[in-house]
């Protein structure tokens, strides 16, 4: 489920907009609806029971004052009536009680659901959002929609949406009583309801915008804390301590602003509310005194309308202390929507049945005959005006390996991404067997390619659980992977061989160590073609020695890219591609390039030179 829209900013906001964002959260209430039914039938008998309870007490007191009463106590006397109306107060307390309870628990647990599936659509989403989302968005601004923007937006199913709806059939509930039992003095309240009402939505109407920035701010001062605690190495070697603690002191201090300024119209609707509700009862007391004085009501009818007139702003406060929240929550639904609405640029295509489905072959045992791949005219570009690949052309055949040279940033890894389809061509096509990689679905393209990068990403868990990544692998399987990559005695040496845990991001593993353990993830899924990415770079020369002989046999029969920096790596490869500046000026044998007298000739002489 996803909740599309075109994206909101804060000073774009009509009127209506809020319900709008409401209603996008509708069909996430689909499971829980037949909990909400009871939530709003639940309504009924709770305003019923409140808004009779001062009634009963003014009841009491005309029966004290001998005024008229209801007929049922008319003829009984004053204890045993008096005992009746403690009764039916009681039982209204009782069904209060009761039913406020059971609504709070359901409204809660419906809350919980909703937010569940919000964060759940959320994490589905921006799991498959392309490459170019994540270089302009920074992580501490995700890590803040998908926690605490969900958090708001749960807080509102959890004590905010129905409770509004109490709060206001409350409202109507004390209003149809107070007019039935004197329009005038109702007429008062109802009076002085009308500038309440339209101070409230001036303070909810600042309160959210004061909120919508404040959690922009909060948003920069995650992704800024996120970047220290990744980046601490370099934070504390190069003493940036006492810089980034500046820079975070001022986001801080923004953030803070902005949530004063929430609180300030926060508090100013409580007071508005506190003073509005005493000149009220003070309003009631004073005219229906008079009536009181010319017999034109009882005293047990006053009674009853202070304790309405208390009542009626009661929920009005609570009804506002919500709105606090439903602001809060719709501010959540807006950022929310905005990062939900973020165009999944890579898509598989859409096949049609009659087109039938193009898969690239992934179960032959026989690999000498796949693993084509072929760059036609592309070009590419991380912005649109500046391409790091111009028109690159090229075909590597099934089975040879290949190796990509070239100068830093001449845009070796953004072919390799290309390839991966993490980022689409701007122009050309790339083919991977005959296919175009846009008809291919994404998983299978990137079952057939087996890329290790440089640094490769460990996740929290075991040594088995980062080789299979959670895919359907026996304990031998994996064994069989780390032996035919050399790594089976490193990992058997590890304190509990297979079973040992690694922490976040692998940091109980030196960087060779964990790069073992990459060379293991790739070669258990068999892949067509492998990329290697720098990869043995990080490795010691006896390891990477190591590691070299089982390549050797990894790579029979596959094709594969192989970037290095480290010429005499690459020398016995079929073909070298020399780049520069995302152009191909150079391709042939080692011996042919030698011989040109080229780029590559004088880059290895160069590094010949060096050692
Ligand atoms: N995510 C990105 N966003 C914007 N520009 C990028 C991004 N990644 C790389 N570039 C730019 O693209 C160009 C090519 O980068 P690429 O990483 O492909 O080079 P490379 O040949 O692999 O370099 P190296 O040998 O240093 O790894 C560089 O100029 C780099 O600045």
């Amino acid at each position: 489920m996803t909740i599309a829209s075109p994206k909101l900013k804060p000073n774009q906001k009509k009127q209506d907009n809020d319900w709008r964002l409401f209603l996008k959260l509708i069909p996430y209430t689909r499971k829980s609806r037949g909990t909400l039914v009871i939530c709003l039938i639940l309504l009924i008998p709770l305003a019923v029971a409140g808004s009779i309870q001062p009634l009963i007490v003014g009841q009491a007191i005309s029966l004290l004052k001998d005024e008229p009463v209801w007929g049922f106590i008319s003829g009984v006397s004053v204890a045993q009536g008096i005992n009746l109306l403690s009764g039916l107060l009681l039982l209204t307390v009782l069904i209060r009680l009761m039913f406020a309870s059971l609504q709070g628990y359901l409204v809660q647990k419906i809350g919980q659901e909703i937010t569940a599936e919000v964060r759940q659509d959320l994490f589905n989403h921006v799991t498959s959002l392309a490459s170019s989302f994540f270089d302009r968005t920074p992580v501490g601004k995700l890590i803040t929609r998908i926690a605490s923007d969900v958090e708001a937006l749960g807080n509102v199913f959890a004590s905010g949406a129905v409770g509004v709806v109490s709060d206001f059939v409350s409202i109507v509930a004390i209003v149809v009583m107070i007019y039935l039992t004197n329009w005038k003095l109702a007429s008062i309240l109802v009076f002085l309801l009308i500038p309440v009402t339209a101070l409230i939505i001036y303070f909810q109407q600042q309160y959210r915008k004061a909120n919508y920035k404040a959690r922009e701010e909060l948003s920069k001062l995650n992704s800024m804390l996120q970047e220290n605690i990744t980046g601490i190495n370099i934070v504390q070697l190069f003493q940036r301590e006492v810089y980034n603690g500046e820079m975070y002191r001022s986001i801080n201090e923004r953030y803070r602003t902005e949530v004063d300024k929430t609180i300030f119209h926060d508090s100013a609707v409580s007071a508005t509310l506190e003073w509005i509700a005493l000149v009220a009862i003070a309003a009631v007391l004073w005219l229906g005194g008079v009536f009181v004085l010319q017999d034109s009501m009882t005293y047990g009818a006053l009674s009853a309308f202070i304790l309405y007139a208390q009542r009626l702003f009661n929920p009005l406060r609570q009804f506002a202390d919500k709105f606090t929240m439903f602001q809060s929550g719709f501010t959540a639904i807006e950022r929310i929507t905005e990062l939900l609405s973020e165009p999944i640029e890579i898509r598989d295509k859409v096949i049609s049945v009659a087109e039938g489905h193009r898969t690239l072959v992934t179960d032959g045992t026989d690999n000498s005959k796949t693993g084509e791949i072929r760059f036609e005219n592309v070009w590419f570009g991380y912005k649109s005006d500046d391409y790091v690949i111009k028109n690159l052309s090229f075909t590597i055949a099934p089975g040879e390996k290949v190796a990509l040279v070239g100068p830093t940033g001449a845009g070796k890894s953004s072919i390799i991404r290309l390839l991966c389809r993490l980022y689409e061509p701007t122009k050309g096509r790339i083919l991977v067997d005959g296919i175009d990689i846009k008809d291919i679905p994404q998983a299978d393209l990137r079952r057939y390619i087996g890329v290790i990068l440089q640094e490769s990403f460990l996740f929290a868990g075991d040594v088995k659980r980062n080789i299979t990544l959670g895919d359907n692998y026996s304990l031998e399987e994996v064994q069989e992977a780390a032996k035919l990559v050399n790594i089976d005695s490193f990992i058997e040496d590890l304190p509990n061989g297979y079973d040992t845990v690694l922490r976040e991001r692998g940091t109980n593993l030196s960087g060779g160590q964990k790069q073992l353990l990459a060379f293991a993830r790739v070669a258990i899924r068999n892949p067509h073609v492998l990329i290697l990415d720098e990869a043995t770079s990080s490795l010691d020369v006896s390891t990477e020695a190591l590691i070299q002989s089982a390549l050797d046999q990894l790579l029979i029969n596959r094709s594969a890219i192989i970037i290095a920096h480290r010429l005499s790596t690459i020398r016995n490869v079929d073909k070298i591609l020399v780049l520069k500046r995302g152009e191909l000026i150079e391709s042939g044998s080692h011996d042919e390039l030698l011989a040109t007298k080229g780029l590559y000739s004088s880059l290895y002489k160069l590094q010949m030179l060096g050692s």
